[in-house]
């Protein structure tokens, strides 16, 4: 199938909760949507659509502004939804997006949130449930950092930074008003910034590693920020307005400032054992600035990547299989009005992709209909593969080498000396024939290509040097002895030639495409052809020509009239069999018998496979439904009770899960009667059974570790219960052992950040039981809750007094320390935290927000714990950065001082 996705450029009501829970797999009623893409590529992974399980992946392409990040991220929205286990992993995979957004995507004049790289999200499941995932990154438009045409800007991280951050930790990372920078990073971006810092959280950043980046990127900006002036010898200068940047710069990358300004201002090679210095000229020194951050940034976007892979990889065995769906988002054709190195990368890659959808969409399928003795009237389409390969060459399509990076390579390897001009001269003369190039007679070395989507003009200006994109030793020997481990790890690390960071050295000659490419074809391809319906960006308006370019009609067309499910005999046989001999029926049955027995038209039937149009897969999935209902009803009859047992055992445990949702508490089973809990003097809180005794008892700080609110009696009394019972000593011993770890790890980990002034909040019920929980629970007004560690695992549960019953919410911990609610997209640094922010914002499903704690009888001091900020992360160098601040405040006062 090929979703026609077209922008609308506004809001509609299409994306909502009951758009999302049909079952687009059952109904084939149902029009058009990119969740049926979702719903259509997670079943047949499960092979539950008529076809064997197998890897899949949707090829989402269009030109830019089309709708493709934004069709990216409703796949993922909704394939989460459908193996939604409740688990933390799928809010941390959405939470990936905004995080790669920010760092990845800027304003372009075609669209305001471009993605400036390509991705290829893999998820990976284990039987229905996710179980990771993997993001690879293509070709970041690095150059942006320091250069944006007009109409263009920087990266939205900067923006987002420089407008969102708190005013100590402006302080603490040494920035300054979004004016002060030379790189245009004036708009702002406030509320984007937590989003950012959230996502990160909850992906699982660690906080210090989040300072160190941050000070990274506010390392950049003053590097923008350095500028030269020739002396009466050789030598260049850092300008006297600029030396504050320079120490600021030094300070922020963590490494000397002497070190920095010699690697700004000259090279230094080796030849023959001797070390030769050779200095720059202005422009020198001005572009090693700027190639510093172009790579900078790029390491640590590749790091960003590279970081969320580690989190989000898959925590299973290595011999558990694992299926996958891939979602392929790449930037969107462009034409600027000069377009560079990047453009005809991004384009070519585009151009890459249209190969792999006409040789899916019409090569194999018409060639397969030749072979296969189908009747068929032939549809032309416009091939591209002239524009991209090698002429003549019969490598499978992976292999195949594009002839501009060929002829780039070569030139890189053959003639290190040769210039831009040379290239393009290159390219004219190996190409002046061909109908996809045009020569143009110019000074600047331009040449036109003309691809599947139109002309487009190139500079070939800086192609040879950002083809190399390498740095000089000396600058990456000064990173990777930064203080600040990341930047020496993000240096130490090499990158492949699509710009990703690998830990280890890439494998030399890595075609990272082509590897993509190998991925792609052996999984079923799913396609999503987005379109942009006019070029000002405006709602309710179609331009006429956009129908009928990129091939759309005869994609139509070939859609229409083709068959798009084409299963081999044996493929088709293998499901439909296979099924039907669980249940004893039609063992030997050929595919002509089996559909013989439906009533599907429209099928044909080549030599060695099966023809079906769209609708058939959905319609045998659903009478292979019916007849495996039909085989139990057999089953049952000819005495495999056991079958019939296990099936009704299932449906109960369903309707039991249905009925009672996905937080509530299991159905109470008969108990015997306790004894009430009796107050323990000393001990705060958690056992104590009115409001009035439930205050804290504020004790002198040094004691709070002691005083925590544990080891009740109730405890106690549960434990003494299974002693008694057969292996209940057992039992009991593993109990306590459990709870004595979890106490333990409470004590050393926790306590500090859950005291406030000196006591722990009157919400805080220590270790207390569910049942103790509910029954503080009973009298209490909606929206009462406490908060309880878990008996037998280092965690806490939200206990809340809905509408009708109390609701148990467990709150994770993640590795990084922060805490979120089971399914909530939001990270805290503390309880507390937690608790405020959903005083305000509703937990999700019912929205319910935290109103009253449980045994609040007196209002909090506000004061502020002195052990948060003992516990903040600072940047490596943090007080070199102050100085240098000082140093840069004081020039700027100086010079208006002399202004006045
Ligand atoms: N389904 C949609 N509903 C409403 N608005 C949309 C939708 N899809 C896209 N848009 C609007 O169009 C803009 C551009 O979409 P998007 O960023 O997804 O384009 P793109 O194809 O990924 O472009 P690029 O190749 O430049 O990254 C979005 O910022 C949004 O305003």
């Amino acid at each position: 199938d090929i979703l026609v996705a077209i922008n609308p450029f506004k809001y509609l009501p299409l994306y909502e909760k009951e758009v999302k829970s049909y079952k687009y797999h059952e109904k084939t009623k149902l029009p058009p949507h990119i969740f049926a893409v979702a719903d259509r590529a997670y079943q047949s992974m499960l092979g539950r659509l008529a076809t064997g399980p197998r890897n899949q992946c949707i090829v989402i392409s269009g030109e830019s502004g089309a709708g493709k990040t934004e069709s990216t991220k409703l796949l993922l929205r909704q394939i989460m939804e459908l193996c939604r286990a409740n688990s933390q992993l799928e809010q941390q995979i959405l939470q990936v997006n905004p995080l790669l957004e920010a760092f990845g995507n800027a304003q372009t004049v075609m669209n305001d949130n471009s993605s400036r790289f390509g991705k290829y999200i893999q998820l990976r499941f284990h039987n229905s449930s996710v179980k990771g995932a993997k993001i690879n990154e293509y070709l970041l438009e690095k150059s942006r950092v320091v250069h944006q045409d007009e109409g263009e800007r920087n990266f939205h991280i900067f923006y987002c930074m420089l407008a969102g951050i708190s005013p100590e930790d402006k302080d603490m990372y040494g920035l300054l008003n979004p004016t002060q920078y030379r790189w245009d990073i004036v708009r702002k971006w406030g509320e984007k910034y937590s989003e950012v810092c959230n996502a990160m959280d909850m992906v699982g950043f660690e906080e210090q590693e989040k300072v160190d980046m941050m000070t990274i990127l506010a390392g950049i900006l003053s590097l923008g920020n350095i500028m030269f002036e020739p002396t009466e010898t050789d030598a260049l200068r850092v300008t006297d307005k600029s030396m504050g940047w320079l120490k600021a710069t030094a300070g922020q990358f963590g490494v000397q400032e002497e070190e920095l300004l010699r690697s700004l201002t000259c090279t230094l090679s080796v030849m023959r054992g001797e070390a030769i210095r050779r200095l720059h000229n202005q422009q020198q020194a001005e572009d090693a600035r700027d190639s510093i951050a172009k790579v900078a940034y790029g390491r640590v976007f590749g790091w960003i990547v590279s970081k969320v892979n580690e989190l989000l990889a898959p925590n299973v065995d290595f011999d558990v299989e694992l299926s996958e769906i891939g979602i392929l988002d790449i930037f969107g054709f462009e034409n600027f009005a000069v377009n560079r190195f990047e453009q005809l990368c991004i384009n070519l890659a585009n151009e890459q992709l249209q190969y792999f959808f006409n040789h899916h969409i019409f090569l194999m399928e018409q060639n397969e209909y030749k072979e296969e003795g189908i009747e068929w009237e032939s549809i032309s389409f416009k091939d591209n593969k002239p524009i991209l390969f090698l002429g003549g060459n019969d490598l499978p399509l992976h292999l195949c080498l594009n002839v501009y990076v060929f002829i780039l390579i070569s030139f890189h390897y053959l003639c290190p000396q040769a210039s831009d001009r040379d290239f393009v001269d290159k390219l004219n003369s190996k190409f002046k024939s061909s109908p996809h190039y045009e020569v143009v007679r110019s000074h600047s070395p331009l040449f036109t290509v003309v691809h599947y989507a139109g002309k487009v003009q190139y500079n070939g200006l800086g192609f040879l040097e950002k083809n190399r994109d390498t740095i000089p030793a000396s600058i990456r020997s000064l990173f990777i002895n930064s203080v600040t481990p990341l930047l020496s790890l993000l240096f130490a690390a090499t990158i492949s030639r699509t710009g990703t960071l690998m830990p280890r050295k890439a494998k030399v000659g890595t075609h990272s495409l082509a590897v993509l490419m190998e991925k792609m074809f052996v999984a079923s391809p799913h396609f999503v052809r987005c379109i942009k319906p006019n070029g000002r960006k405006l709602p309710d308006q179609v331009d006429n020509k956009i129908l009928r370019y990129n091939g759309l009609l005869e994609t139509i067309r070939i859609r229409r009239d083709g068959f798009s499910w084409r299963p081999s005999f044996k493929e088709f046989t293998f499901v439909h069999l296979m099924k039907c001999t669980l249940c004893g029926w039609c063992l030997f049955f050929s595919c002509m018998s089996i559909l013989n027995t439906t009533e599907i038209h429209g099928w044909k039937c080549g030599s060695s496979r099966m023809f079906f149009k769209y609708w058939h897969q959905e319609e045998l999935a659903r009478l292979l439904e019916r007849l495996g209902k039909a085989a139990l009803v057999i089953q049952k009859g000819k005495g495999h009770k056991l079958y019939a047992v296990l099936i009704c055992v299932c449906v109960c445990v369903c309707v039991c899960v249905c009925v009672s949702g996905p937080f509530s508490p299991p159905v109470p089973l008969p108990r015997k009667k306790k004894p009430q809990p009796q107050p323990r003097s000393t001990l705060p809180t958690a056992t104590l059974p009115t409001a009035t005794h439930l205050a804290p008892v504020p004790r002198p700080r040094s004691k709070q570790f002691e005083a925590t609110p544990f080891d009740n009696l109730e405890v106690h009394i549960e434990l003494a219960e299974l002693v008694g019972q057969v292996g209940g000593e057992e039992r009991a011993r593993e109990r306590s052992k459990k709870r004595k770890n979890t106490i333990r790890w409470f004590k050393e980990t926790q306590a500090r950040k859950v005291v406030h002034n000196g006591a722990f909040p009157c919400w805080f019920h220590g270790m207390i039981t569910r049942r103790q929980a509910e029954d503080l629970m009973k009298d209490k007004p909606v929206g009462c809750f406490l908060i309880r560690v878990g008996q037998s695992r280092e965690g806490y549960t939200l206990t809340y007094k809905g509408a009708n019953r109390s609701r148990h919410f467990m709150i994770e911990m993640q590795s990084n320390g922060k805490y979120v609610i089971l399914g909530e997209d939001k990270a805290h640094p503390s309880l507390p935290d937690l608790v405020q922010h959903h005083s305000q914002v509703g937990i999700k499903p019912f929205n319910e927000l935290l109103s009253t704690p449980c045994g609040q009888v007196k209002e909090e001091e506000e004061e502020e714990d002195e052990t948060d900020h003992k516990s903040r992360s600072f940047p490596r160098l943090y007080p070199s950065i102050r100085l240098a601040m000082r140093e840069i405040q004081q020039v700027r006062g100086n010079d208006k001082e002399r202004e006045e």
